[in-house]
């Protein structure tokens, strides 16, 4: 890859997919369950290979999938992308690692990485272009994000009452609340750098912008999408499904 000092910073995308989806259950994790007749992740996949901005794709597998059917199934149907053994035991660790090989394999440390959870199957390439045009016309890392529609309310430690109920403690301001989603675009070395110094800080980083946060950035909120919500609770699986159903029809994809 070109290290040249007049390097136009490319695009990546990276997938991370070694999460257990424990709140999803199943016998697989949620990303490999067939979702209208493709895996999940089949879905991020397609979406970032149709972006024309985006120059290579990684996908972070957790080491014991390496060598499964499935994973081979899914390298030959997508053979350009990068299915990597990087997984770890949090999301920001299969990131971290990621990252390090996105950056031993020569890709230049300025270009942007658009991370992305294999879990949100609804993220399209108009979403992605959205996401690439803002943070590039700024020159400034960023997120794809929702402002906060509903009332809050927080509960606290002592808020449970019989069955499975809480109460309220206390109502929230929703004011300038926004609800991340992913992708979250950064350059490569600085988002590698913030995660590792996270990690080792031991700080609660629950996504790539909380992680720059913590170095002193102030990331770009840029407006997503409902239909790009993350598949966590069994509930979110046929809604998702509808979703995606009319996004193929009204695109004429399917
Ligand atoms: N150790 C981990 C944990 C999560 N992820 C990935 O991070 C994304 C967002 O995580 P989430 O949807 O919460 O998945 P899980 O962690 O699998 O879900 P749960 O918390 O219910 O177990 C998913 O693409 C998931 O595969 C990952 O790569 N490595
Ligand atoms: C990155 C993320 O999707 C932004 O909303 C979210 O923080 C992932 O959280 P999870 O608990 O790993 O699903």
């Amino acid at each position: 890859m070109s290290k040249s000092p007049f390097h136009e910073p490319q695009c990546h995308a990276l997938l991370p997919t070694a999460g257990s989806g424990s709140r999803f259950g199943g016998s697989i994790p949620k990303q490999f369950q067939l979702l209208g007749g493709k895996p999940m992740l089949a879905y991020s996949l397609e979406a970032f290979n149709q972006t024309p901005e985006i120059c290579t794709t990684w996908v972070g597998v957790s080491p014991s999938l390496m060598d499964s059917p499935l994973l081979a199934e899914l390298s030959a149907q997508y053979l350009g992308v990068q299915f990597q053994a990087s997984g770890g035991p949090t999301r920001q660790e299969t990131v971290c690692n990621t990252l390090r090989l996105m950056l031993e394999s020569g890709i230049p440390e300025t270009d942007w990485v658009l991370v992305h959870d294999a879990a949100r199957p609804g993220i399209t390439p108009r979403l992605i272009e959205k996401l690439v045009a803002a943070v590039k016309a700024a020159s400034e890392g960023g997120l794809l994000a929702i402002p906060v529609a509903d009332t809050l309310k927080r509960t606290s430690p002592n808020s449970a009452v019989a069955g499975n109920l809480v109460r309220v403690e206390t109502t929230v301001s929703r004011a300038q609340l926004w609800q991340a989603q992913t992708p979250q675009m950064f350059g490569l070395k600085v988002l590698y750098e913030a995660l590792e110094q996270g990690i080792l800080a031991g700080a609660d980083i629950t996504d790539e912008a909380s992680a720059m946060e913590l170095q002193g950035y102030k990331p770009l909120l840029i407006e997503g999408a409902i239909q790009n919500l993350k598949v966590t609770h069994p509930a979110d699986w046929d809604l998702m499904q509808s979703l995606l159903l009319s996004q193929y029809k009204s695109d004429g994809s399917s």
